[in-house]
């Protein structure tokens, strides 16, 4: 069920109209259902009920430390990438021995963050990183539980910018060097080799790649096993697609069926890193207009939102749903935007040629589909605010991060001395 819906004429989340926030807290905002986050963990859990599964809810798709407790809360661990998403996981709750870590440019001090932490694993991602680590381990007389990435060189068919398993992309080690590497592992005393892991690519919207990368997952566990090495886990990373339009995506049962119908034999612990397709859907951006310009062959709708508080548009030409917060007449006229944000770059465009309800001045509008992705890269170019993320649940919401204004950010900076 959709918790961001419609009641007498207005959009809701949960239970409190939109226009109710805006006015309180001012525009714009992201705000995130908690029903439906809830939900989200709970649907993939479903899917994946048949096998012994670890869910580590990739923290980059959003990193707010109430979304991270409200799935920790269910039993999710944690994937992060940084020693900053690591600590927002620990501060939400995350037990250390839910969280792996995964990345290409871990630096030695992160390595050493990890292993003093004790987290799960660490996923290798390099013959590089496989021996800074055996050396900062050792030298803290530790011996750190790790899985090699693979990179299965299978094309994820996604947008070029988030496809990360072709053997052109920097992520993982190469399929054909991994089992040589892991043999190479066994032998180290700073790790510990418990298996393998591969991460494709992000919005997958066809379960095919996932087969063929399964498939070669497979073949490595049987050729380690065939050298005598143990393979206890297999980390399957993220990437499920979500509906951002009208297309069709698998759902997650489909998604379990294909794990449990390719390795469902294989006797191993999994792990699962999905983000997007836990939160993608959770939250919207609220956004409001603040003129609307007729040029001579476009009309936009310049709003208050920019390509600062939602990249995606802007970076891969990713569609969002734009929905009025008050519902428009049915009846109403249509038009043609190009909805725009007013920031100094003619990328800053959310929507071109978008065929919306009329909009004026003061109007309220939501971009769907916008909980994943959407805050944690947003940035305060143009000197603006970074801004709000609101969590609701039921009638109640709460700020749970609150807008970093300018002065805040100047705090930030200094003068040099000789400027004095
Ligand atoms: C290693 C890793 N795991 C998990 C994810 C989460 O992916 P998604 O949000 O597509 O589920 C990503 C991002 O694509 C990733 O790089
Ligand atoms: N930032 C991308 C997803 C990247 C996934 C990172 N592994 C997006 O908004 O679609």
């Amino acid at each position: 069920m959709d918790h961001f819906q419609y009641k007498n004429g207005e959009l809701y989340a949960e239970n409190i109209a939109l226009s109710k926030i805006a006015q309180e807290v001012g525009t714009p905002f992201y705000v995130y259902s908690q029903a439906t986050l809830e939900r989200h963990y709970q649907v993939f859990a479903d899917a994946v009920k048949d096998i012994d599964a670890t869910i580590c809810f990739a923290v980059k798709a959003n990193s707010n430390i109430s979304v991270i407790k409200a799935l920790s809360d269910l039993g999710a661990g944690a994937d992060v990438v940084s020693v900053g998403e690591m600590k927002r996981a620990l501060k939400a709750g995350v037990p250390a021995d839910k969280i792996v870590y995964s990345g290409v440019g871990k630096s030695r001090s992160e390595l050493k963050a990890a292993v003093e932490t004790g987290i799960r694993q660490i996923n290798v991602e390099s013959e590089e990183e496989l021996a800074v680590l055996n050396e900062v381990a050792q030298e803290m007389g530790a011996r750190m539980p790790i899985v090699l990435r693979v990179n299965p060189d299978v094309d994820a068919k996604t947008h070029a910018k988030i496809s990360t398993g072709k053997s052109g992309n920097k992520f993982g080690i190469d399929w054909k060097r991994a089992v040589e590497v892991y043999q190479r592992a066994s032998n180290m005393a700073g790790v510990e080799p418990k298996g393998l892991a591969c991460h494709i690519g992000s919005q997958l919207t066809d379960l095919e790649p996932f087969r063929a990368a399964f498939r070669r997952m497979k073949e490595m566990v049987s050729e380690l096993r065939g050298l005598g090495l143990d393979v206890s886990r297999v980390d399957l990373g993220g990437g499920l697609g979500i509906p951002y339009d009208e297309g069709d995506t698998p759902l997650p049962v489909e998604y379990g069926k294909l794990v449990v119908e390719e390795l469902g034999d294989l006797d191993v612990e999994f792990e699962f890193e999905p983000g997007r397709m836990i939160v993608g859907n959770a939250g919207i951006l609220v956004s409001e207009v603040i003129y609307v310009k007729e040029g001579l062959s476009k009309t936009f709708a310049i709003i208050d939102a920019a390509m600062n508080d939602l990249m995606r548009p802007s970076l891969y030409d990713a569609y969002h749903a734009i929905v009025p917060v008050i519902e428009a007449d049915a009846e109403e006229a249509k038009q043609l935007y190009d909805v725009v944000g007013p920031i100094c770059e003619t990328g800053d465009t959310f929507a071109k040629d978008r065929l919306l309800n009329k909009l004026k001045t003061g109007d309220l509008i939501a971009f769907r589909t916008a909980g994943a992705y959407g805050a944690t890269m947003s940035n305060t170019y143009n000197s603006r605010s970074l801004i709000p993320e609101l969590m609701v649940k039921g009638e109640e919401y709460a700020i749970i991060r609150r807008r970093l204004d300018i002065e805040e950010q100047m705090d930030l900076e200094a003068l040099a001395s000789w400027q004095d």
